[in-house]
């Protein structure tokens, strides 16, 4: 991913010509759904089962970054345009959200793209293992849901057993290749959480003590664009996947 962070000021300038396709893309009627689902209710605790990725990506060689909790999925659609040399996977609970991200994918002819509609905790297991070993490169986790009520924080994503699953699949070298895992989030609590997490777990270490003041990707989120919008603070960290 060290191509990503270099060729930076490259993508940017193309990012401007990427921003005016897809903003046309957007004249096509926004799909509405609910802001949030309940997670744990029943009919989200089946596993998926993964689809036949030779189907899908057209080079299935290729490292994957994964997004975990894509939403619409801009972030994605933009940085798979930008890095055709990586397979792009989005994981989204929200079922309308994923089709309608995957149509504009089809539209633009992205064949180093997916979304999967899935709730990742259950599902995240079963999705990685399919991938060709050693395949998973680099994770985000972008402004996930902060579930402020205490009773509510089995919802949150970043639980101990994803974090787990994450260490079984993140290519022990993609921290030669700039890979890891990178959180950003607008609310402290969950930024926090989500770090201790990480730090928790031996196969993670965090790059810094500090939050990071930029975004290390040339393409903000939807979520970070408004809460940048806003003046609002957004807390960023970095974790490397340690070597075995
Ligand atoms: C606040 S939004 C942030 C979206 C995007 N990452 C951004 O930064 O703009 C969080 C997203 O995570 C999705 N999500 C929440 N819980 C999830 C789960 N358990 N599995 C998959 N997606 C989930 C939500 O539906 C929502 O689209």
């Amino acid at each position: 991913m060290r191509q990503i962070l270099v060729s930076a000021s490259l993508i940017l300038s193309r990012a401007i010509d990427l921003d005016i396709l897809i903003e046309e893309d957007l004249l096509l009627p926004r799909v509405r759904v609910r802001q949030h689902v309940n997670p744990l209710s029943q009919k989200y605790q089946t596993p998926i089962t993964p689809p036949v990725w030779e189907k899908i990506y057209s080079d299935l060689n290729q490292p994957f970054f994964l997004d975990i909790g894509a939403a619409r999925g801009r972030f994605l659609l933009e940085m798979a345009q930008l890095q055709p040399d990586y397979n792009f996977l989005g994981l989204e609970i929200r079922e309308p959200l994923v089709t309608e991200a995957n149509r504009i994918r089809d539209e633009l002819g992205l064949t180093n793209l997916h979304y999967l509609f899935c709730h990742v905790n259950p599902s995240l297991e079963t999705v990685l293992a399919s991938l060709p070993k050693n395949a998973l490169n680099l994770v985000t986790i972008q402004f996930p849901d902060p579930w402020f009520k205490q009773r509510h924080g089995k919802r949150r994503i970043v639980q101990p057993q994803l974090v787990e699953t994450l260490a079984n699949y993140l290519n022990p070298n993609s921290w030669q290749q700039r890979g890891g895992v990178f959180l950003q989030s607008d609310v402290r609590f969950v930024i926090e959480e989500m770090s201790r997490h990480f730090a928790a777990h031996p196969a993670f270490f965090r790059e810094t003590s500090t939050w990071l003041s930029e975004n290390p990707f040339p393409v903000a989120t939807e979520r970070e664009i408004t809460t940048l919008e806003q003046n609002q603070p957004v807390y960023r960290t970095w974790f490397d996947r340690a070597t075995p």
